[in-house]
């Protein structure tokens, strides 16, 4: 189900990637990275001394200084190549979606007809006509009709998927195209704010926010940086006052060596990936807060219809109870269901018809629709004589007929038990304080859906389900899906009830939805992903699209919210245990320029003081693009305890930041004494 989008990096991207480095050494732009700015700082500062020689010190080595400035310069576009090669892939689909989004003749309800306007001048609210072979000229609901809709230029899946007004399946998106039928389409966004517009400022970056921790980690490596630039400028004094000459370039190389270049380099990099991961799963998310809070997720909200089962839940049988008849009961249940445009409502017309039954048609046309309601769970007809027609909800609709001091039916309690058994969703019909029956509403849990929790429970995550049925249908498809909770009668403020609960327990909660009632549940919780199948508000309230509408890609979302953070905390980990190592490296080697003695601490045998120095800062540079395979692929993930995983990072990111630059350095230095 969950298709990953291919992608490859083409030699387009990487020309393009190459350009934009250099585009990105503008330090207008570069200050937005106090670590890397800094290094540009540095590269300056040994450029004027090259320039002019002597203005900042005394300066032997013109051959050095040159070696150190273009390294500097190397290791700053090692940086920028990596956050452009992140970029790439998201700007290449950019190009693809505004090709998808061209201007299209749209039929447009004017008065009584029709009128021939283009796609750019549609406004809110405006009503349009799409038939057969056309395009949908803007994101709507539909209010009249069924149609099977290609949706392939959005969500890359080439099988059509049928529409229809009414219910959870009546959003449509501009830039997709119906290939059978014609559909009437309310538009419910002003030029610029659909859908496609939306996805092309997001695979852009353009307005690409940095998380909260994301913010935090830069904040530690800027003040890792300001304490390394204080103790590197305090060296100055010291060194002079023991009259051991320091020069400039050599400071600075110092400074560029300790201060957290690798992750300061790399950390943009690994955001947009992560988000671009999400996107390669055909998820669209509308922030890297949303992915990351993925990662963090204790409890996962499902709602039943349509996400844990198929959702089309179709009238298969009536079954009469009390005193009443069959043919009565397909007579109210059918009356009821006249003006009723939900799936289930037409189904249950549907039904009449496959079974050759009628049922009084004049009646029922000639009362006032009461829509059915998440609220109430009712739905039915009143007619002018003031009778009253409902169905729903078996639970609901016996309160109703209490409330008017009806009897239930003895059986009625049988018959909605040996519905719910079977997982299907039982709805009384009722006439004032009469209950005729009950219709049985079928519905079918999601294959594989059993194995995708059982991998959630691996990792540590909670899945309850809330659905708006009785406790006896929640109990079977809970069972046969294999959740960990669920809770049954549930009205949509009791959705928000149960995310509150959990989120005042320190829980972070994740929801999937579909429907128009899932929609301020799926704001409140802290990762929302709603189905791209369903309504619009839906969509709006929701942090995440899936764009496959599959509600078990929560599972592949947490997953790369989890490696997010991982990755990040691992290459953190890894940059500054290399600084550490660094130092060791250089600090011997900078006093022997001054005090040869000082050699006795040259435990690495490095070639030569100046050489050393060198090598660190070539090892500083070259460990950046070594690292963008891991920031852009993310580390590896495998479900387990969130403290194994971390102990387990700790020791290969850790031990080998320390390890990795003192091989390397040795290496490098072998080459590198040759010239020096
Ligand atoms: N068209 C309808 N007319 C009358 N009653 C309905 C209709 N559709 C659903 N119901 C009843 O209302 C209940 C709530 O329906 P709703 O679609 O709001 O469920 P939900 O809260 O989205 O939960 P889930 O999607 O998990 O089943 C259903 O379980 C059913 O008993
Ligand atoms: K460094
Ligand atoms: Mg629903």
């Amino acid at each position: 189900m969950s298709t990953q989008r291919k992608s490859i990096l083409s030699g387009r991207m990487v020309q393009r990637a190459i350009l934009d480095s250099f585009r990105k050494l503008n330090p207008v732009m570069m200050i937005k990275n106090p670590v890397m700015f800094v290094v540009e700082l540095g590269a300056m500062l040994v450029l004027l001394q090259m320039l002019l020689p002597g203005i900042l010190g005394r300066s032997s080595h013109t051959g050095f200084n040159i070696a150190v400035f273009v390294i500097l310069l190397i290791t700053i576009l090692f940086a920028n190549f990596a956050e452009a090669l992140a970029e790439g892939r998201g700007k290449a689909q950019a190009d693809h979606l505004k090709k998808t989004k061209q201007q299209v003749m749209a039929n447009k309800r004017v008065g009584g007809g029709l009128r021939s306007v283009p796609s750019t001048e549609l406004r809110k609210e405006d009503i349009v006509v799409v038939s057969q072979g056309e395009m949908i000229p803007g994101d709507g609901e539909i209010i009249e009709g069924l149609a099977s809709v290609d949706e392939s230029a959005i969500t890359g899946e080439s099988a059509p998927v049928i529409k229809e007004a009414g219910g959870d399946f009546c959003s449509v998106t501009g830039g997709t195209l119906v290939v059978s039928d014609s559909i009437v389409v309310r538009i419910t966004n002003d030029p610029g704010e659909s859908f496609i517009d939306r996805m092309i400022s997001l695979v852009k970056g353009a307005k690409r926010q940095r998380t909260p921790n994301e913010i935090a980690l830069g904040t530690l490596l800027a003040v890792l940086t300001v304490i390394f630039l204080i103790v590197v400028f305090t060296l100055k004094p010291i060194a002079d006052y023991l009259n051991i000459e320091l020069e400039t370039a050599v400071l600075i190389s110092l400074l560029v060596c300790l201060i957290p270049t690798t992750i300061g380099g790399l950390l943009s990099a690994i955001g947009i990936a992560g988000m671009d991961r999400v996107t390669q799963y055909n998820v669209l998310a509308m922030s890297g807060k949303a992915v990351e809070a993925a990662g963090d997720v204790n409890t996962m909200i499902l709602d039943k219809t349509g996400t844990i089962t198929y959702g089309n839940r179709m009238a298969a049988e009536l079954l009469p109870v009390g005193a009443g008849t069959e043919a009565e009961l397909a007579n109210w249940a059918a009356i009821s269901s006249q003006f009723d445009e939900t799936p289930e409502g037409r189904s249950v017309l549907a039904l009449l018809r496959e079974r050759g039954l009628i049922y009084d048609e004049l009646l029922a046309r000639s009362g006032d629709s009461i829509e059915f309601k998440a609220e109430t769970r009712m739905s039915g007809v009143d007619l002018p004589d003031g009778r009253r027609v409902r169905k729903g909800a078996v639970d609901a609709i016996r309160r109703w007929v209490a409330e008017q001091s009806g009897q239930i039916p003895d059986d009625l309690e049988a018959v909605t038990h040996r519905v719910a058994v079977a997982g299907g969703t039982p709805l009384a019909v009722a006439v004032d304080a009469v209950i005729y029956g009950v219709i049985y509403l079928k519905d079918t849990v999601k294959p594989g859906m059993k194995e995708r929790f059982e991998q959630l429970r691996k990792m540590g995550i909670r899945t309850i389900m809330c659905t708006g049925d009785n406790p006896l249908t929640a109990a079977t498809i809970a069972q046969e899906a294999g959740v960990d909770d669920y809770i049954a009668e549930c009205k949509p403020e009791d959705k928000i009830d149960v995310i509150r609960r959990e989120q005042a327990a320190g829980k972070l909660v994740a929801m999937t939805g579909d429907g128009t009632n899932d929609a301020p549940a799926l704001a409140q919780a802290d990762v929302g992903l709603a189905m791209n199948s369903g309504t619009v508000s839906a969509k709006e309230a929701a942090n995440m699209v899936d764009l496959d509408s599959d509600p078990s890609k929560l599972i592949e979302v947490v997953g790369i919210g989890k490696q997010l953070l991982m990755t990040r905390g691992a290459l953190t980990t890894f940059s500054i245990a290399n600084d550490i190592a660094k130092y060791f490296a250089i600090l011997p080697a900078m006093f022997m320029l001054a005090i040869p003695q000082m050699s006795v601490l040259n435990v690495m045998k490095l070639g030569s003081p100046l050489s050393a120095v060198l090598s660190a800062l070539i090892f500083n540079a070259v460990i950046i693009p070594l690292l963008i395979p891991i920031a852009m692929r993310g580390v590896k993930y495998r479900p387990m305890s969130s403290q194994r995983l971390l102990s387990r990072n700790l020791l290969i990111y850790g031990l080998g930041g320390v390890v990795a630059p003192f091989i390397g350095i040795k290496l490098i230095d072998l080459f590198v004494h040759l010239w020096i």
